[in-house]
């Protein structure tokens, strides 16, 4: 982190393959920050996200994300990167034959955790914050949409991530469950921890109001309003 900056980007320029997607992106996001981030499909919002978190190089300009100079990363870098970053992504789902306590423990012995009760001792303590203590034993079809979903975020807190990704994390959940899910996103940035969350659903933009950027036209627009 330098300062209170998370990601910081300057006259980024992203491509897909030979594809300009995104030029000249200039971005801030600070500790704590929420930021819905909307555009229509194909516009670039993943792929923004991807130079995020290390997924895509940057083709022009300078950034960092969680102290890494993103012009700099190198692929031996990205692991780290990853750890400073908490992704709820849709691809990145529960394993199904594993429960809720055996998915926490992959990532934590996957990012480097070996003492037993360290493991134990986290494990509660994000199921804490996301409501669902008592169902550590449970495999993840024994839980609801938005139980998953919060478990899902409990993996991305494991190791106290600067910041959450959160691509369409409310898509297949019913209205009320969305907004508990946004509310817990929410509560997490209040905590200190930054939040983006990209999504189609302008409904739960109004419902929780904050910073808006969005992705139009090769571009990308801080400081939006939506109508
Ligand atoms: N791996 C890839 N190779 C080539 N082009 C790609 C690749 N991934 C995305 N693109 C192209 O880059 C552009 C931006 O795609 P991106 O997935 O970033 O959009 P998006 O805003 O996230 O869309 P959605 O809302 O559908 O997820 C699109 O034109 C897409 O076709």
């Amino acid at each position: 982190m330098i300062g209170n900056s998370i990601i910081k980007l300057n006259n980024v320029d992203i491509f897909q393959q030979k594809h300009l997607v995104l030029s000249n992106v200039n971005l801030h996001i600070d500790k704590g920050d929420f930021v819905w981030l909307i555009g229509q499909t194909g516009s670039g919002k993943s792929s923004l996200l991807k130079v995020i978190y290390g997924d895509l190089n940057i083709a022009a300009g300078t950034g960092h994300a969680c102290g890494y100079e993103l012009s700099k990363l190198a692929g031996k870098d990205v692991p780290y990167l990853r750890r400073k970053l908490g992704i709820v992504f849709q691809d990145f789902q529960l394993l199904t034959d594993r429960s809720v306590e055996q998915n926490l423990q992959f990532v934590m012995h996957a990012t480097g955790w070996t003492e037993k009760n360290q493991i134990a001792d986290r494990i509660l303590d994000v199921l804490e914050k996301v409501g669902l203590r008592s169902k550590l034993k449970k495999m993840p079809h024994e839980l609801s949409g938005g139980e998953q979903q919060r478990v899902v975020i409990a993996r991305a807190l494991l190791n106290n991530p600067e910041i959450i990704l959160a691509d369409e994390p409310t898509g297949n959940l019913d209205p009320d469950t969305s907004e508990e899910i946004v509310l817990l996103l929410k509560q997490i940035s209040q905590g200190g921890t930054a939040v983006v969350v990209a999504t189609h659903d302008y409904h739960i933009i109004r419902t929780f109001p904050s910073r808006i950027i969005k992705c139009e036209n090769g571009k990308v627009l801080e400081d939006v309003q939506i109508a």
